[in-house]
């Protein structure tokens, strides 16, 4: 797969716009896939295992403390991102995306999947505005692909991406409140993935 982005070597505007296509979904919203889309994506992943201070994390779920399967990290706006690539992606989104979205992508989340164990369940991220407003979230996926599937909220057939080694999605519209996603587990022999996303300010 040839990437179209290639951090740290091109401008932010070196971005070839026809190697991203939108799919609209039902409800108002939509996805945006890159295949390839940041190149470098390899030794990113390599970089980021290691400088970054991944941490485990417990959840209450109903009765019981968990926990949650997989590591993460998150960087709120205005910290110092763990990679130069992630300042160029960023601002490589943020051009693409600004005038759409009316403001910037400012914070960036990441998520270790260590193997097929790990996971996210079924969800939208509706913990702040994406619960009540349109807005974009963008997920760049590098190491081993893992398939993101995406479903109407209610019920309906799933959406499969497999997504690493560089791929973007980015889900806008209402996507985070009219469908949820989710990476499943898996039992197969899995390599080790991990997803950052870029959200504007006050969704999470
Ligand atoms: O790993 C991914 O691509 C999805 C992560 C996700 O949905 C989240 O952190 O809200
Ligand atoms: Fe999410």
């Amino acid at each position: 797969m040839t990437a179209v982005f290639q951090a740290s070597l091109l401008g932010a505007d070196e971005i070839v716009g026809s190697a991203i296509r939108r799919t609209r979904l039902d409800h108002g919203a939509w996805i945006d896939v890159g295949p390839g889309w940041l190149a470098g994506a390899d030794e990113l992943f390599s970089r980021l295992s290691e400088v970054v201070p991944w941490h485990a994390e417990r959840r209450r779920m109903y009765d019981k403390v968990v926990d949650v399967p997989r590591l993460l990290a998150y960087y709120d706006e205005g910290e110092p991102l763990p990679d130069p690539a992630l300042d160029d992606a960023l601002r490589a989104l943020n051009d693409r995306y600004g005038q759409e979205l009316g403001e910037p992508f400012r914070t960036a989340g990441l998520c270790f999947y260590r193997d097929g164990r790990d996971s996210v369940a079924w969800h939208g991220d509706t913990l702040g505005r994406g619960g009540t407003e349109d807005t974009m979230v963008a997920i760049i996926s590098v190491g081993a692909p893992r398939p993101l599937l995406l479903r109407p909220r209610g019920g309906g057939a799933s959406i499969r991406h497999d997504l690493g080694h560089g791929d973007l999605i980015v889900m806008g519209g209402s996507c985070q409140r009219t469908w949820e996603h989710a990476i499943p587990k898996t039992s197969r022999p899995t390599g080790p993935r991990i997803s950052i996303q870029f959200r504007p300010r006050g969704v999470r």
